[in-house]
């Protein structure tokens, strides 16, 4: 890897002063792009090449979210193939349950200040969804953003935009027509120099489209939606980090139909914390919040201060989480280089749920 100007070269694909292990050689470093199954693309702030991780990430033992994942900067042995040593550590950490039942968690992108969820103003549309994606984005320390797109087919497009806004206040919305570059123009703020983005949301949400987009040529292929249901066909088949003329980075996933909790989110921290807070007002402390008097819940809902909707997903999202921490939980219990974890999280879990 020839390295001209490092300082330049790692902006270029989405280093920021961040700090680096001393005993890291800058010159060492590259950013993972995509994920084959057969190993790495790298790229080094001027060329891409391939690479194999080093033997130790797969080891059947290792934490999956400790392998290196697309957006991660590594540092990279000469040789051929060239070898992936390390993981430098992350800025962010964007993450997801693994589908299935094996309850491990995945990491879907490393290193990313914002992330764009993209939902069609069409059949895709749906407000608990995209909750369900702001509680799983919470963690991770990037920041989310919302964007609508097909607006340019929609109908009544600025009432359902402030309506998402008023029911997730504090989150950037933006409401586009993907195929248009002045449409798409106020997602920038995002993607200048040393800035990455990562696109998530169902197939056929128009991750392409906007991808395409923002390079200002067609690079992704897109496919096209069958009309009565408006899903896609899935044409995505790996994520892949894209250099963005505006000095910015993109990731674009493959649609993402399941979207389990990690376990590890926190309900009552984030867009959900207004209802959190409601809910110890109640008179009872034990409150059901169902008929019990003196329940502010109720009381909200009823003089239209909470919205039934937001309600019934909170309930839905709760309970689902607090099996999913159990499972998770129990799932580090078993895994003896753990410990410290299980025990922050038991203890979490103790002062949330009243267990153990
Ligand atoms: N009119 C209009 N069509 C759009 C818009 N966004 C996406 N489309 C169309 O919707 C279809 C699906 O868009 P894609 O960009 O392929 O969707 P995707 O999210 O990449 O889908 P996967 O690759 O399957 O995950 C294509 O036919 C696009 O042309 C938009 O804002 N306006
Ligand atoms: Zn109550």
């Amino acid at each position: 890897m020839p390295i001209k100007d490092p300082p330049q070269r790692l902006a270029r694909i989405g280093w920021r002063a961040q700090a680096l292990p001393e005993d890291v050689d800058p010159a060492a470093i590259a950013r993972v792009v995509a994920q084959h199954r057969t190993g790495y693309q790298l790229h080094d702030g001027e060329d891409t090449f391939n690479a194999q991780p080093a033997a130790r990430f797969l080891k059947r033992d290792v934490d999956p979210t400790a392998r290196p994942a697309v957006g991660d900067f590594v540092v990279v042995a000469a040789g051929s193939p060239p070898t992936i040593e390390r993981v430098l550590p992350r800025r962010t950490e964007l993450k997801r349950g693994a589908a299935g039942e094996s309850h491990q968690r995945q990491l879907i992108a490393a290193n990313v200040d914002a992330v764009f969820v993209l939902s069609g103003l069409d059949h895709d549309f749906n407000p608990a969804r995209i909750e369900r994606y702001l509680l799983l984005i919470q963690g991770s320390g990037a920041t989310p953003v919302l964007v609508l797109t097909k607006a340019d087919r929609a109908e009544a497009v600025d009432t359902i935009a402030d309506d998402l806004r008023r029911r997730v206040p504090g989150v950037e919305v933006h409401a586009i027509n993907a195929k248009s570059a002045a449409s798409v123009e106020p997602l920038l703020a995002h993607l200048g120099p040393g800035h990455t983005a990562v696109l998530v949301g169902s197939s056929g949400a128009g991750k392409s489209t906007l991808t395409n987009t923002l390079l200002g040529e067609s690079r992704q292929a897109t496919g096209a939606v069958r009309e009565h249901d408006s899903r896609g066909r899935h044409t995505t088949t790996h994520r892949a980090l894209i250099l963005l003329p505006s000095g910015g980075c993109l990731i674009d996933t493959p649609g993402m139909r399941e979207l389990k909790l990690t376990g590890e989110e926190q309900i009552d921290r984030g867009q959900f914390a207004d209802i959190d807070e409601l809910a110890q007002s109640c008179r009872f402390g034990d409150c059901a919040h169902a008929s019990e008097p003196g329940c502010a819940v109720q009381a909200a809902l009823a003089d239209g201060r909470l919205d039934p909707d937001r309600w019934r997903n909170y309930l839905k999202l709760r309970d689902e989480l607090a099996a999913t921490a159990d499972t998770l939980e129990a799932q580090l219990r078993r895994r003896s280089e753990a410990k410290v974890l299980t025990k922050a999280l038991g203890k979490r879990l103790g002062e949330k749920y009243g267990r153990r």
